[in-house]
């Protein structure tokens, strides 16, 4: 009988956490060119583009490289980035757009599973960080574990199974 092959995580199928710095790298050198979006990232720090690597690649089932940078508090840490910011709907369309063009530019794979595993993770995380940006306080506490995103889909409506962000990683 054939032996069943193993599944790779979306990270490893992607190439492991380098293929995300490597995206992001490209990625924020678009965003700074970007009339739109450079005055929201003209000052973020020099690292801001390997911590946006880390935490996708941790989300999409890689090592947990950003837990281990930031400890207990690492996805409190990276929600209140986002708090105050006000983004808006245009915002995030341009930062979506921009990561799907750095994609392609640096042949991330783009076969339809591992795109629309990326592609719905993206559109989830950027309305969370618009609807987070609104708030003036971090909503974070100790129930809400970093997503981790599979090859499967979001389980149902937020209001019947509630924030991914509270459910434990096995439960994804
Ligand atoms: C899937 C969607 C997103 C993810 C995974 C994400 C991830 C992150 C992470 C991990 C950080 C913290 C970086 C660190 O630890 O230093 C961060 C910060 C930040 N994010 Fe996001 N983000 C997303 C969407 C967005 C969108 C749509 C915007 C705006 C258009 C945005 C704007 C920012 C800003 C302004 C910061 C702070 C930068 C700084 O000054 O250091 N994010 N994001």
């Amino acid at each position: 009988m054939q032996e069943l092959q193993k599944i790779p995580s979306p990270c490893e199928w992607a190439g492991g956490v380098s293929a995300f710095e490597k995206l992001t790298d490209v990625f924020y050198a678009k965003v700074l060119n970007d009339d739109l979006l450079e005055p929201i990232f003209r000052h973020m720090s020099p690292e801001h583009s390997r911590h946006v690597a880390h935490f996708l690649s941790e989300v999409l089932k890689g090592p947990k490289v950003y837990s281990e940078e930031y400890g207990e508090d690492a996805l409190k840490h990276m929600v209140g980035k986002h708090i105050g910011k006000h983004l808006t709907e245009q915002h995030r369309k341009r930062w979506s757009d921009l990561l799907m063009l750095s994609a392609d530019e640096i042949g991330l794979p783009d076969d339809p599973e591992f795109r629309s595993t990326f592609v719905g993770h993206i559109e989830w995380g950027t309305r969370v960080a618009v609807i987070n940006s609104q708030l003036s306080e971090n909503p974070t506490t100790d129930r809400h574990h970093i997503p981790q995103w599979g090859w499967g889909e979001v389980k149902g409506p937020f209001e019947v199974v509630g924030s991914l962000f509270e459910r434990k990683p096995d439960e994804n």
